[in-house]
C-alpha cells in the first residue's frame, strides 16, 4: 500500500557519512608528518599485532555472548505470530483511557516476541459485530500499533471509540483476557533510516498514530541520523490531544524531534497555537519543499481537504492541494496517509 518506489528516488539521499555526529572523545587522524621512518613503523606494526591478538583473546567471550544474544533477538523477532495469511487471536492484557473517547489497548505477545513491523505499517483487526441490518457479521478495520517497534511481550493500539462505530464499540467492550483476530502487517510507507534530512509531519486527531510509530522508530534507532523531525498536531481542545505526555517526553529527550500543538478551543493557560493549522504555522515549523525533505500528513477527511487534499487512490498520494499547495509543495514532497 501507499509509498511507491517512484517517490523514494527523488533527490539526493541523506548521507550518514557526511552528517555523522562526531564520536565523543575521538581524535582527528594522525598527521602524515608524524611518522619517523621504516624502523619505527616496523616496531609499531609488531606492537599493534600483539595488541590485536591480546584484544581478540580478551574480547572472545563477550563477542561470543553478544553473538548468541543477537541471534536470539532475531529468533524472537521471527517468532512474531502476526502474519498476512492467517487471522491470529491476540489476548487483551489491559486498556487505559487517553482522552474521553480514546483508549490504548495493550495486547499480549510471547515474552521474547515483538510485532516485527517495519515503519510505517498498520495491521488488520477483525471482529464479529451486529451489522446495521441486525445480522452478525465479521468486519475488518485498520489500526497502527503505537508501541516501540522493538517492544517485546506486548503491543499497543490507540483506538478512538466512535459513538456509532461498529468495530471500535466492540473493542471498547473487551475485557482483559478477551481476544481479537488480527492479520498483517501492511506496510504503508517503507521508511528507511536516513532517507531524508528533515521530516515534517502534520496530524489531526487520531492521525497521530502513523506519526508516533515513525517518530519512535527514528529517535530510538542509533543509526538513524535524521537531523530534524517536526510535527504540527491539531485537535479540538487541549484535552483531546492524544499521547501529549509521551510526545512532550520524546521532544525533551531527543533534540531532533520538535512538536507544536494547535487547538480550536483553548483555555487561558494554553500556550500553543489556536485554531486550525495555517499556512504560517507550516511555513514556520516544517521543512520547506526540497529533495531532502518530506512532509507526512494524516487525519480525518475534512482535515486532509484543508491541509493537502485527500489521498486519491489506495496506493498514491495524488495531487497536492490546500495549504501545502499554497506553500509550493509538490507530489514528491508530500506523503498522505
Ligand atoms: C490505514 C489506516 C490506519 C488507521 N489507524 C487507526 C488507528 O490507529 N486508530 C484508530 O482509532 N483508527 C484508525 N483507523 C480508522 C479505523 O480503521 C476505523 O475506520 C475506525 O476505528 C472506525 O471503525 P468503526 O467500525 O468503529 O466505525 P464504522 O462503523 O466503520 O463507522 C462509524 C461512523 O464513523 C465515521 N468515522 C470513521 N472514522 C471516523 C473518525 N476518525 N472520526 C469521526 N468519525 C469517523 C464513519 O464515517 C461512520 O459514519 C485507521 C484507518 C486506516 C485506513
Amino acid at each position: 500500500m501507499g509509498w511507491s518506489r517512484k517517490h523514494a528516488v527523488y533527490g539526493e539521499r541523506y548521507n550518514p557519512e557526511k552528517h555523522r555526529r562526531p564520536v565523543p572523545g575521538s581524535r582527528p587522524d594522525r598527521d602524515a608528518g608524524e611518522t619517523s621512518g621504516i624502523a619505527d613503523n616496523t616496531r609499531e606494526l609488531a606492537f599493534a599485532a600483539v595488541l590485536v591478538l591480546v584484544g581478540i583473546a580478551a574480547l572472545y567471550p563477550a563477542l561470543h555472548h553478544r553473538g548468541s544474544s543477537l541471534s536470539s533477538e532475531i529468533k524472537a523477532a521471527k517468532s512474531t505470530p502476526l502474519n498476512m495469511k492467517n487471522w491470529v487471536n491476540f489476548t487483551l492484557l489491559e486498556s487505559h483511557r487517553v482522552a474521553h473517547n480514546t483508549r490504548i489497548f495493550r495486547f499480549e505477545l510471547d515474552p521474547k516476541a515483538s510485532l516485527g513491523l517495519q515503519p510505517i505499517s498498520h495491521i488488520l483487526v477483525r471482529g464479529e459485530v451486529v451489522n446495521r441490518r441486525g445480522r452478525l457479521e465479521k468486519i475488518t478495520r485498520s489500526y497502527v500499533p503505537v508501541s516501540d517497534l522493538g517492544a517485546t511481550g506486548y503491543f499497543d493500539l490507540l483506538i478512538k471509540i466512535l459513538p456509532d462505530g461498529m468495530l471500535s464499540q466492540r473493542i471498547a467492550r473487551l475485557n482483559p483476557g478477551d481476544s481479537l483476530e488480527m492479520r498483517g502487517p501492511v506496510v504503508e510507507l517503507p521508511y528507511k533510516a536516513n532517507m531524508k534530512t528533515h521530516l515534517g509531519m502534520i496530524a489531526g486527531d487520531i492521525g497521530i498514530t502513523h506519526m508516533v510509530q515513525l517518530i519512535k522508530a527514528i529517535v530510538l534507532n542509533p543509526n538513524d541520523y535524521t537531523q530534524q523531525v517536526s510535527l504540527i498536531y491539531e485537535n479540538e481542545s487541549p484535552e483531546d490531544i492524544l499521547l501529549k505526555e509521551e510526545l512532550d517526553k520524546l521532544s525533551r529527550a531527543y533534540p531532533n524531534f520538535k512538536v507544536f500543538y494547535t487547538v480550536n478551543i483553548a483555555g487561558r493557560e494554553w500556550e500553543g497555537g489556536v485554531g486550525h493549522i495555517t499556512a504560517e504555522m507550516i511555513y514556520k515549523a516544517l521543512p520547506h519543499p526540497s529533495p531532502n525533505t518530506l512532509v507526512l500528513v494524516a487525519g480525518p477527511s475534512t482535515f486532509m481537504d484543508r491541509v493537502c487534499g485527500r489521498k486519491d487512490q489506495e496506493r498514491y498520494s495524488g495531487q497536492v492541494l490546500g495549504l501545502l499547495k499554497q506553500l509550493g509543495y509538490k507530489k514528491e514532497h508530500v506523503y498522505k496517509f
